[in-house]
């Protein structure tokens, strides 16, 4: 039974090579350390411990600085404008030409030309703001994440959580439309997962106008070629990063004639940039916005084209309600990947269509915690996905709003939370080999960038092996401590 059992786990066919061996040994001398500390005094287990608290611990992790230097393949669901670390988001609030108004207790931003500032707001320049009153920028900061010391009293309910999390994406977006930001923001968010070690993105994009200070106004069409030219930027400098792609994904919260234009929208996006623009979804808080079935008409219009579809469905606790039976209307739409189907466990029938038509879900662990759908990542559904060998990728969806960076605290949270004390090497083996496979990339993309991945992922044991045995002759760091 036991090995029945086991034989079913994510990444259980993997046989590990001789040197796979010896770096998985290493691996489970940290995980198993950490992992008994944790059986012995609960409360220190960190993914049990909500993020905000344990963000600090889980950095001098050793199982997490070796899921950081891990070749992990794709990123596969994070959000347009929140994706970098909040220190570089903090650092653009610095840039020239920018100021911010305060109206209901939140913080607007844009930028201006000295002669063209509106009336819309009693704007003032952030430079400013900041000499004027000494605890302005404290206030700033809390207005670019939804950090809070307490979230158990702050955020008493998944509204109150996902309200601020809204007013989050608003403050942000005079800062992050205007297109010198918008292009070095993207730049960094790339750069932030290259240097976690992920080859390969497709992110979710509502496409909002973005803005120059002359008044020049760029439209979706524009802004995705923005992208482009940025992605492209990106690759001249760090050639072994394989690529990007978008997901056009405006918001559920919307009348069905603004679905049709969605819809025209789309169609022309793809047309334009076939290559690029990998699918289509629609985002917002499930539980208050539409549901799929609403817009059934404009989605089967939708299918007729080339675009695939890539639903959030079922993030929600609450079984047999609406947001839940966008699982069904997903899978019947032929969805390619579910974002977070976090309710799936409870639909005997979904479990079933997604294994046989290798439907991925996209799994998020910390944004899942903090976003009010469990406390403890040990109860969260993934684990039993895991444990069944379901087609899983984990993914990181808004680390820049948690104070998460990139994909590998997602991960962390996946390895010691998610799955089972046992699990080990081949498990982030198959990982990184699934956010391959169950990306929009076509067959011929997939096998260049697996052969591409495969090369980093020797290298990497190589590193990896290379520092044990400094670190046996060598102590720690430094050759005095020779023994
Ligand atoms: O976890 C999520 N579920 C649903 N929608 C989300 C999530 N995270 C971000 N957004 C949505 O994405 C837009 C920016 O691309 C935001 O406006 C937010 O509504
Ligand atoms: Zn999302």
């Amino acid at each position: 039974m036991l090995s029945s059992d086991s034989s079913q786990m994510i990444g259980s066919s993997i046989v590990l090579s001789d040197k796979e061996q010896q770096v998985n040994d290493l691996l489970m001398n940290y995980k198993l350390k950490e992992y008994d500390e944790g059986f012995n005094n609960p409360g220190n287990f960190l993914p049990a411990v909500n993020f905000f608290k344990s963000k600090s611990k889980i950095e001098q992790s050793e199982v997490f600085n070796f899921i950081r230097k891990l070749p992990k393949g794709a990123s596969l669901h994070s959000h347009d404008t929140a994706s970098v670390s909040s220190e570089f988001l903090y650092n653009l609030t610095y840039s020239d030409n920018l100021y911010g108004c305060v109206t209901n207790e939140r913080l607007q931003f844009h930028f201006f030309s000295e002669s063209m500032v509106d009336n819309v707001c009693k704007w003032k320049l952030v430079e400013q703001l900041r000499q004027e009153n000494s605890s302005f920028d404290d206030f700033l900061k809390t207005q670019l994440t939804i950090i809070v010391d307490d979230p158990v009293k702050v955020y008493p309910s998944i509204n109150d959580v996902w309200s601020r999390f809204m007013q989050t994406f608003s403050t942000l977006s005079g800062l992050l439309t205007y297109r010198p930001v918008f292009q070095s923001y993207f730049y960094q968010a790339l750069k932030e997962l290259y240097e976690d070690n992920v080859m390969y993105l497709e992110f979710r994009g509502t496409l909002p106008d973005v803005y120059e200070l002359n008044g020049t106004i760029y439209k979706a069409e524009e802004v995705v070629k923005l992208y482009i030219d940025t992605l492209q930027d990106f690759k001249r400098d760090y050639p072994n990063f394989h690529g990007a792609r978008l997901i056009y994904a405006p918001s559920r919260n919307v009348d069905n004639e603004t679905v049709d234009n969605y819809v025209v929208a789309a169609t022309k996006l793809k047309e334009l940039y076939p290559d690029f623009i990998a699918g289509f979804d629609l985002v917002g808080q499930e539980d208050l916005g539409k549901p799929l079935i609403q817009f059934i008409p404009q989605l089967l219009e939708l299918a007729k084209t080339n675009i695939k579809f890539f639903f959030h469905a079922a993030e929600t606790d609450w079984i047999g309600t609406s947001t839940d039976m966008n699982l069904f209307d997903a899978v019947l739409l032929n969805t390619t990947r579910i974002g977070h189907g976090f309710g799936i466990t409870k639909h005997p029938q979904i479990l079933q269509e997604v294994k046989s038509r290798s439907i991925a879900i996209e799994i998020s662990p910390i944004s899942n915690q903090v976003l009010k759908l469990v406390d403890d990542l040990r109860n969260h559904p993934g684990a039993f996905l895991i444990a069944s060998g379901y087609p899983v990728v984990i993914t990181c969806d808004d680390p820049s709003f948690w104070g998460a960076k990139a994909l590998s605290y997602d991960w962390y949270m996946a390895f010691m939370g998610l799955s089972s004390r046992e699990s080990d090497l081949k498990l982030l083996k198959q990982l990184a080999m699934n956010s391959l496979i169950y990306s929009a990339m076509d067959e011929e993309e997939k096998s260049d960038t697996f052969i591409e991945w495969e090369k980093q992922w020797n290298q990497f044991l190589e590193d990896i092996l290379k520092k044990d045995v400094f670190m046996k002759y060598f102590g720690c760091c430094s050759v005095n401590n020779i023994k």
